[in-house]
C-alpha cells in the first residue's frame, strides 16, 4: 500500500508546484552577483565580464535546440521548437537574439570581435555550457525539454534587470537592451509551451521526478556560470 501511496504521479497542479519550487529556491535570480546587478554596484569591468561570458550561453542555445530539435518525430512539434531556433539566430545577418546580444556588448563597450573571441570565455562558464548542450544531447526528449523550464522565472527576472540598468548602469546605452525587452515575451511563450509538453509526457512519478531533476541541473548551470562570472579570472 505505502509504496503504491509513495510511486502514485502527482496531479498536474502538485507537479507543477514542485517544477515552480525548484526554480524559487534555486534560480539564478538569488545569485549574490545577480543581486549585486540588480542593486547597481557591479563595476563596469564586472559587468562587461558577465556581458561577454554570458554571450558564451547566448550562441549555444540554437546548438542545444537543434539536439532537441533531432529528438523529436513530430513534424508539428519539430515546426514549433525550429522558431527558438528562429528566435536567436533571425531570418538574415543582422536579425535576431544573437546579433542583439552582441548590440548589447556595444552598448556597454565591448567590442563585437571581443563577445566572438571563445579564448576570452571563463573556464567555468565554458563547463558550465557544456553541461547544458551535452545534457541536451544524451538525454531524453523529457529531460531536455524540462531543462529549459528554468524560462518560466526569465520574463520576471528580465523587467526586473531592464528596470536596473535603466536605473543604475546610465552609462550603457539603452538601445542595447532591446534583447531583454523581447525575452520577456519570448521566454513567456517558450516556458509555457515547454511546460505543456512537460506536463503531457510525464505521466509517471519517475518521469515527473525526472522533469524535475533535470530542472534542477538547469538551474546548476546557471549558477555555476555566475559563480565563475563572480570569481573573474584566476590571473592577468
Ligand atoms: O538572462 C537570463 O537570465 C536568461 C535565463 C534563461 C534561462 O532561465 O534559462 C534564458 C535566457 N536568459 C535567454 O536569454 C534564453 O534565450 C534562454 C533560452 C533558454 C533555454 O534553456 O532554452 N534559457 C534561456
Amino acid at each position: 500500500m505505502t509504496a503504491l501511496h509513495e510511486t502514485a504521479p502527482w496531479t498536474p497542479g502538485e507537479f507543477t508546484e514542485r517544477l515552480r519550487a525548484v526554480s524559487a529556491e534555486r534560480y539564478h535570480d538569488r545569485h549574490p552577483f545577480n543581486v549585486r546587478m540588480h542593486e547597481g554596484t557591479l563595476t563596469r569591468e564586472e559587468l562587461r565580464r558577465w556581458i561577454v561570458n554570458r554571450f558564451h550561453y547566448q550562441r549555444h542555445i540554437p546548438v542545444k535546440d537543434a539536439l532537441i530539435l533531432a529528438k523529436f518525430d513530430d513534424p508539428s512539434l519539430r515546426r514549433g521548437w525550429v522558431r527558438r531556433i528562429q528566435d536567436h539566430d533571425g531570418e538574415k545577418d543582422g536579425d535576431g537574439g544573437i546579433e542583439r546580444w552582441l548590440r548589447l556588448g556595444e552598448a556597454a563597450g565591448v567590442e563585437r570581435g571581443d563577445l566572438l573571441d571563445a579564448s576570452r570565455v571563463l573556464p567555468g562558464v565554458r563547463l558550465a555550457v557544456d553541461g547544458y548542450v551535452n545534457f541536451c544531447r544524451l538525454r531524453p526528449l523529457l529531460d531536455a525539454v524540462a531543462a529549459s523550464l528554468t524560462e518560466l522565472s526569465a520574463p520576471d527576472l528580465m523587467r526586473t534587470r531592464i528596470d536596473a540598468f535603466e536605473r543604475h548602469y546610465p552609462w550603457i546605452d539603452m538601445e542595447g537592451l532591446a534583447y531583454f525587452r523581447t525575452r520577456v515575451e519570448q521566454g513567456g511563450r517558450d516556458g509555457r509551451e515547454a511546460l505543456g509538453l512537460v506536463l503531457e509526457w510525464a505521466r509517471t512519478r519517475e518521469e515527473q521526478e525526472r522533469a524535475v531533476a533535470a530542472l534542477g541541473f538547469k538551474c546548476d548551470v546557471l549558477w555555476t556560470l555566475l559563480d565563475a562570472v563572480d570569481r573573474g579570472p584566476g590571473c592577468g
